[in-house]
This record gives C-alpha cells, sequence and structure tokens, in this order.
C-alpha cells in the first residue's frame, strides 16, 4: 500500500490531476513518500461492478471497497478529490459510453420486469447516487479556508451582485406533511435490530428488516405527503406567475439519491399536469418516468408532434422556469442532477438573487425548495441581505464547519431504509422486542423515510467542535432546533458533554434559522464562527459561506478526521464541475482551481509526518503551504477565459514554489540538495514553459471519451509543455 492514497475522479479533478499527479509523485519520491491512486470514478466503479460481462483483461478491481476497507484503519491516508454522484441520466449515459468503447455492459434496464434484468438494476442502483463518499466518510469533517486563503480573498475581493429590498426572490416551503413536520426521532436505550413494516386493509408488507442498531443510536423517521407536495407545487407554479419570477427548484437528487428524485419527478408532473392528464398512459409506454427529467421526457415523445404541442401549449402558460442553459434551452427541471442545491442557491444568493432565465437575462426567481428541515438557512439568508445589502467580502469574516457525518449519519444515510409507499396503510419501525419506536399513517406515494445516527459519531462529533473552539476561541453554534424531533435527541447528546467538560458557556446552540441571522452577523462585523452541524448543514453550510467569502468553495480545507486514527483530506466542498470540462474539450482551457487539492495534500503530508514519524513528509508538507502562499501572493490561481493562464499554468508555478521552499529550507540538507537543480531548471525553464502552456489553448481538443477518457490522450492534452515534463519525467 501506497503512504498516500490519491483518488481518480470524474471530469474536471481528474483532468487537473492529469497534470498535477505526475508532479506530486516526481516530489514525494524524494523523500520515499509513495503516493498511488484508486479508482472511485463512475465508470471506473461500473467496471468493477460487472466483472462477468468483461473480458480479463477488461476487468478492473473494486477500488471503492479496498478504499471503504482502509478508512477504517489508522493507516489510511487518502486524498480523497470530488466524484460524480450520478443521477440517472448520467448513469446512463456512461454505460452507454463504455459500450461504445467495447465493453460489453448490460443496458440499464430503467423498467426491470424480469429476474435477470432486477439483479443488473439493483447492482447499478449501488453505482447511484452518492456512493463514494458515505463509503469513506468514516469520520466527522472540519471544513475551513485556510488563513491565507481567507486573508488574499479579503485582499482581492470577488464581485457580488447588489441586493436590494426591493428584490422579489424568495424560498418557498411546504408548511405541513413535508419530512420536517412528520418527523419523529428516539434514541435506543440498548442494541436492537428493527424492521420496517407497512401494514394495509389487505395484510402486512414487510418493507425491510434486519435493521441493527447499536446502543445509544438516534433513529428518526418522517415522511412527505405526496398530496401535501403536489398542492404547494401548483400553488408555487400559479404564484410565480403571478409574481413573475422565475421557477426554480433547489434540491439533492444526486446525495438524497432515492427520496429526492421522487420529489423532482412530482414537478416535472405538476409542471405539467395538463399534457400528463391527457397523454400519462402513452407516455408511460413510451417508457417516460418523470424523475429522470424533462431532458429524458422531451426525448422520448419527440417523435409524438401531438404530445409536443400539447407541451409547449402548457409551457406557454407556466411561469418561466430558471435555466441551467439558457442557450441550449436546458431547464431546471430537464436533468435531476443539473441543479443541486448546496451549490445552486449560494450562487443565486451571490449573484442578488437573480437565476438566469430562458430569454438569457437574470431575473429574481421563487427558489422552491419544499422540504422545511433545512429550507430557512436560505430564507433567512435572503431576507437578511435584503435588509443589510450584500456580504462584503473584504471586510467579512469566515464561518467554520464541524459537520456530523460520520457512519452514514443522518438523512444522508437514509437511502436503504426509503420507501415509496405502494398503497395507503400504517407504517410502523418495530424492534426485536416488539416495541412500536415510530408509526405513521400514509397514503399511496407518499415517501416514508428513516434515518439514523449513531453514538461515537455524535460524541466524537462534540468533541472535535470543542477542540476546534479551544484552538480559535471564537464564537460557536450548534446548529440544532430544540423543537425539532430529531435536534431534541442530538441536544440531550450535547449539552451533557459540554458540561462534564465544562465548557458550556463557549457554545450557543441555536434553531438553523436563528444561527443563519446570528452567522451573518457575526461575519458582517468582520469576525468568525464555527458552525457545528449535522450532515445535511455541513454539505449546505460548506458551499453557502465559501461562496459568498471566497467566490467559490474550491478553496477549501476539508479535513475529515477518521474515528480509527486515520486521515481522508477532502479537496474543497463543490463538486466535479461538468462545465469546466465542457470548456477545455471546446477551447483547451481548463479553468479549476487546484487550490483545494494544494491544501489538502499540505494535510496529508503533515499527517503522514505525525502518524509515521516521517520527518522528510513533514519538509514536503511544509514546503506545500509556502507554495500554496506562493501561488495566492503572486496571483497564479486560473482565470476563466481562454488565452489566459490555467490549471496546468498554476501547477507549474505550484511545482516551481514548492521547489524553491525545498531547495532553501534547512531542516534537511539532503531533500535541500536535491531541489536546488529541479528549483534551478523550473525558474530557467520559465519562458519556454509558459509560451507552451499558452501555445496548446485555442482549439478543441479530444479527450477519448467524457467518463471513461483515454489516459494518454488526457495527457497529451494536460501536460503540453515539453521542457516541463522533461524537469518533472
Ligand atoms: N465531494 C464530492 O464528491 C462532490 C461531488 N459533487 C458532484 O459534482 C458534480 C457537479 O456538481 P455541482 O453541484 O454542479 O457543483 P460544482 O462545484 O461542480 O459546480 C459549481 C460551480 O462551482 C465552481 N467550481 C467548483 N469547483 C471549482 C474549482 N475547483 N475551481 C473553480 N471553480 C470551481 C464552478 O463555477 P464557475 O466556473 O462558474 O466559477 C462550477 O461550475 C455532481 O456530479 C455532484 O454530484 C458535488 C459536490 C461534492
Ligand atoms: O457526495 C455527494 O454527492 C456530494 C457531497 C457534497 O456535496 C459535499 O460533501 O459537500
Ligand atoms: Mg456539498
Amino acid at each position: 500500500m501506497s503512504d498516500i492514497i490519491y483518488t481518480k475522479v470524474d471530469e474536471a479533478p481528474e483532468l487537473a490531476s492529469a497534470s498535477f499527479l505526475p508532479i506530486i509523485q516526481k516530489f514525494a519520491s524524494a523523500a520515499g513518500v509513495s503516493v498511488g491512486t484508486k479508482d472511485i470514478s463512475l465508470a471506473g466503479r461500473i467496471l468493477a461492478t460487472f466483472p462477468e460481462a468483461l473480458s480479463a483483461e477488461q476487468q478492473q478491481s473494486d477500488d471503492l471497497a479496498e478504499l471503504g476497507k482502509l478508512v477504517k484503519t489508522p493507516d489510511a491516508n487518502v486524498i480523497k478529490l470530488p466524484n460524480i454522484s450520478a443521477s440517472v441520466p448520467q448513469l446512463v449515459e456512461a454505460v452507454k459510453e463504455l459500450q461504445s468503447q467495447g465493453f460489453a455492459l448490460p443496458d440499464y434496464p430503467e423498467a426491470p420486469s424480469t429476474e435477470a434484468e432486477k439483479a443488473i438494476r439493483a447492482k447499478y442502483d449501488t453505482i447511484k447516487g452518492s456512493a463514494v463518499n458515505p463509503v469513506l466518510r468514516e469520520g466527522n469533517s472540519d471544513r475551513r479556508a485556510a488563513k491565507a486563503v481567507k486573508s488574499y480573498a479579503q485582499s482581492n475581493p470577488h464581485r457580488m451582485g447588489a441586493w436590494t429590498g426591493a428584490s422579489k426572490t424568495r424560498v418557498s416551503s411546504m408548511t405541513g406533511g413535508d419530512f420536517f413536520s412528520n418527523e419523529k426521532s428516539a434514541t435506543l436505550a440498548k442494541e436492537a435490530t428493527a424492521k420496517i413494516v407497512l401494514e394495509t386493509a389487505t395484510g402486512e408488507t414487510v418493507l425491510k428488516e434486519g435493521i441493527s442498531y447499536p446502543a445509544g443510536t438516534v433513529v428518526d423517521a418522517t415522511f412527505m405527503s405526496a398530496a401535501a407536495l403536489d398542492t404547494f407545487l401548483a400553488q408555487e407554479i400559479a404564484s410565480t406567475k403571478e409574481e413573475g419570477t422565475l421557477f426554480s427548484l433547489h434540491m439533492k437528487a444526486t446525495m438524497m439519491k432515492v427520496s429526492d428524485p421522487i420529489i423532482f419527478g412530482h414537478a416535472v408532473k405538476v409542471f405539467l399536469k395538463p399534457v400528463f392528464d391527457i397523454y400519462g398512459p402513452e407516455m408511460a409506454d413510451l417508457g417516460v418516468n418523470p424523475n429522470s427529467g424533462l431532458g429524458d421526457l422531451l426525448e422520448r415523445v419527440k417523435g409524438k408532434p401531438e404530445i409536443m404541442s400539447a407541451i409547449d401549449a402548457c409551457m406557454n402558460k407556466r411561469p418561466p422556469m430558471y435555466m441551467v442553459d439558457s442557450d441550449k434551452g436546458i431547464t431546471n427541471l430537464h436533468v435531476p442532477s443539473d441543479v443541486i442545491i448546496d451549490a445552486s442557491m449560494p450562487a443565486l444568493i451571490r449573484a442578488g438573487g437573480k437565476g438566469w432565465g430562458p430569454d438569457g437575462k437574470e431575473s429574481d426567481t421563487n427558489c422552491v425548495i419544499p422540504d422545511n428541515s433545512y429550507a430557512p438557512i436560505y430564507d433567512e439568508s435572503i431576507k437578511f441581505f435584503k435588509e443589510n445589502g450584500a456580504l462584503n467580502p473584504a471586510t467579512a469574516g469566515t464561518v467554520q464547519n464541524i459537520g456530523l457525518m460520520a457512519q452514514k449519519a443522518e438523512e444522508y444515510g437514509s437511502h436503504p431504509t426509503t420507501f415509496e409507499m405502494p398503497a395507503a396503510g400504517t407504517v410502523k419501525m418495530i424492534l426485536d422486542d416488539g416495541t412500536v419506536l415510530h408509526e405513521h399513517k400514509v397514503e399511496e406515494g407518499d415517501i416514508w423515510r428513516s434515518a439514523s445516527t449513531r453514538k461515537a459519531p455524535i460524541e466524537d462529533w462534540v468533541n472535535l467542535a470543542i477542540s476546534r473552539q479551544k484552538a480559535e476561541g471564537i464564537e460557536a453554534i450548534f446548529w440544532l432546533d430544540a423543537d425539532r424531533a430529531h435536534d431534541a435527541e442530538l441536544i440531550a447528546y450535547v449539552t451533557p458533554i459540554l458540561e462534564a467538560q465544562g465548557v458550556a458557556d463557549k457554545f450557543q446552540i441555536m434553531a438553523p434559522r436563528e444561527a443563519t441571522r446570528a452567522s451573518l452577523e457575526t461575519i458582517t462585523k468582520g469576525e468568525n464562527s464555527i458552525a457545528i452541524t449535522g450532515n445535511v448543514l455541513r454539505d449546505y453550510l460548506t458551499d453557502l459561506f465559501p461562496i459568498l467569502e471566497l467566490a467559490t468553495s474550491a478553496k477549501m480545507l476539508s479535513i475529515v478526521k477518521l474515528m480509527n486514527g486515520g486521515g481522508l483530506f477532502e479537496t474543497g466542498a463543490g463538486g466535479s464541475a461538468p462545465k469546466h470540462v465542457q470548456q477545455l474539450m471546446e477551447e483547451n482551457h481548463l479553468r479549476w482551481d487546484s487550490l483545494g487539492e494544494f491544501c489538502a495534500l499540505g494535510e496529508s503530508l503533515k499527517f503522514l509526518a505525525d502518524a509515521k514519524g516521517n520527518e522528510k513528509a513533514r519538509v514536503l508538507g511544509l514546503a506545500v503551504e509556502a507554495a500554496t502562499q506562493g501561488i495566492l501572493d503572486n496571483g497564479n490561481s486560473p482565470s476563466r477565459k481562454v488565452g489566459e493562464p490555467d490549471n496546468r499554468d498554476s501547477h507549474y508555478w505550484f511545482a516551481r514554489y514548492w521547489a524553491d521552499a525545498l531547495a532553501t529550507q534547512s531542516d534537511d540538507a539532503e531533500l535541500a540538495a536535491h531541489f536546488v537543480p529541479i528549483a534551478q531548471a523550473l525558474a530557467s525553464g520559465e519562458t519556454a514553459i509558459l509560451s507552451e502552456l499558452a501555445g496548446a489553448q485555442g482549439p478543441a481538443v479530444d479527450l477519448g471519451g467524457y467518463y471513461h477518457g483515454n489516459a494518454a490522450k488526457t495527457a497529451a492534452v494536460m501536460r503540453p509543455s515539453a521542457t516541463l515534463n522533461a524537469i518533472i519525467g
């Protein structure tokens, strides 16, 4: 096993790795540190899942399973880049691409009927959605901007859209019948095994059994009423029209891979209700599944002029939709994975509450977030900025995050226990001693789910918060709502730990809405705050605050202290930036910023030094910090436009500053001597390297695939400087 594992992923970060990883490996080898890779890309995971369909040479090891084991050991030191959490349309596209490359994979069965098809579908379902992070995240998260990154953002403030009190932008959420209002929660006094059953007029169906929980687990159950959801969506479509704003739906169909695609499908059906009323059965025969989005629907009905004109007529009566790409006519409802709430809401808020309409113009927007559990944070942010104007990144303080995520905590681990109700009845969660832990009366189509949070992760999270607060000495708020069933159970854990450690006076506990306002007031004054949150708010806040403070969450440092002693270093908090790939393919410019990778690399090397007593790794790690500072001080981050320096230029500069720092440090003479000639070669090659990199930009490039690119073609595109390659080798 290598000392450090660097993950092979998808899209923009994977392209960046083609340029950056050879530099890391070259530099690390000088200190005897090996950096290996493990493939967690969507294509890699598909290939690893169907060995029986592939030839011996085509077969691929199950790297995710191996990593899943590694992160439970003290030896883990993993640098994790963002990977695709695939929606069904993305999964289908990736399978088609692999098939076209000669991999005889089975088609994704949209409507499996035979046992064989059901088995294939079950295998594909394991790959769907957020299937990587929950496996690797065997610890809680500490996400923040490194001090150098934050001060750079303050002295080089990014553009912010203006907010005025006249903005018609708002958040709309259900006022009842949602997950928030139906939630029940209990903490198990002893370990238990549970089953989930649905009792109907005709009998009992077991939805799931053999779910085992250790003592102290917080177990929640809740449901969203399909009827209430449809009524709410219809009302919001109508009021958006009246208000003259854009209709937008924000959810997390990737990470909430079972519940949210269903909610998304309801939005598609309600938006096109007149069409579904008449042509529903015919569209079903054509294989239309509203959960896959409008894009898939239009593709399937394009040969049916009658349906197409009914769709046009309906759309003309509807409010304009918030667009993903107005030039290409891609709406919010086209693909469930195009609009992902953690990134989409902050971008809209940063822009002054504006979204892009079908006319290619910016407009105020109704942000529909059906469930009311976490929507208040966006609602309150919008209210705050309407009252106070946009945040000023030059003077704003920062909000750090300590997130409870270990062992599939809370909603993000709820997929195996989420069900769309096949019939009306009563859902019961029954323990092995016969206790009915939770029960709900449901109607057909309601979305019922249970989530759980284990004791050890909760305690680890509270302790992580205590040590972070101690290190920073700043405001620290547990974002927990005493009036919400689940949060009340967590508070019952938090308060005694704080009291036992004598630090209760250093922490506040506030409901998300109040915590949002308090934190915005704090950073507006230029002060800092630590948000200590559950898993969903961890995800939301670590895009929201960075996007407002730093323009992007890519620059975040994301440390996961694994509960069994290892380290997982996630880069940034953002995603895999598909539109960056498109730009690279069209004009050979990659605007991906690797600052997240730089920060993670420094932490990983320092962790290696501490864990293994490897002092050379410490020297490398400290030099990484100097190099990162050099990138910021000298403005070497990538630009957005073709012809300007891009990701590859920033890697050259990073290598240069890294080599300089190593050549001039005095902690390790051997390393210094090794890097003197490398530093000299990088300096004397500057003109040639920069002109070779610049010369590559402009024309379209061929990567040999989107999901499963050709390694040699990608390397040729991402490493166009012969002078640099000769130094790096
Ligand atoms: N940890 C993980 O594995 C994560 C994975 N994802 C996955 O990523 C995919 C895309 O998600 P999406 O929500 O669109 O989010 P992205 O973060 O990929 O995209 C949002 C925008 O953020 C900006 N951005 C993000 N990262 C960088 C970077 N390193 N450098 C510069 N700009 C950056 C870009 O905006 P612009 O260019 O306009 O400035 C980008 O278009 C999905 O498949 C999703 O599931 C998402 C989040 C985390
Ligand atoms: O796993 C995913 O799909 C996304 C993860 C994410 O957005 C985050 O952790 O911030
Ligand atoms: Mg996120």
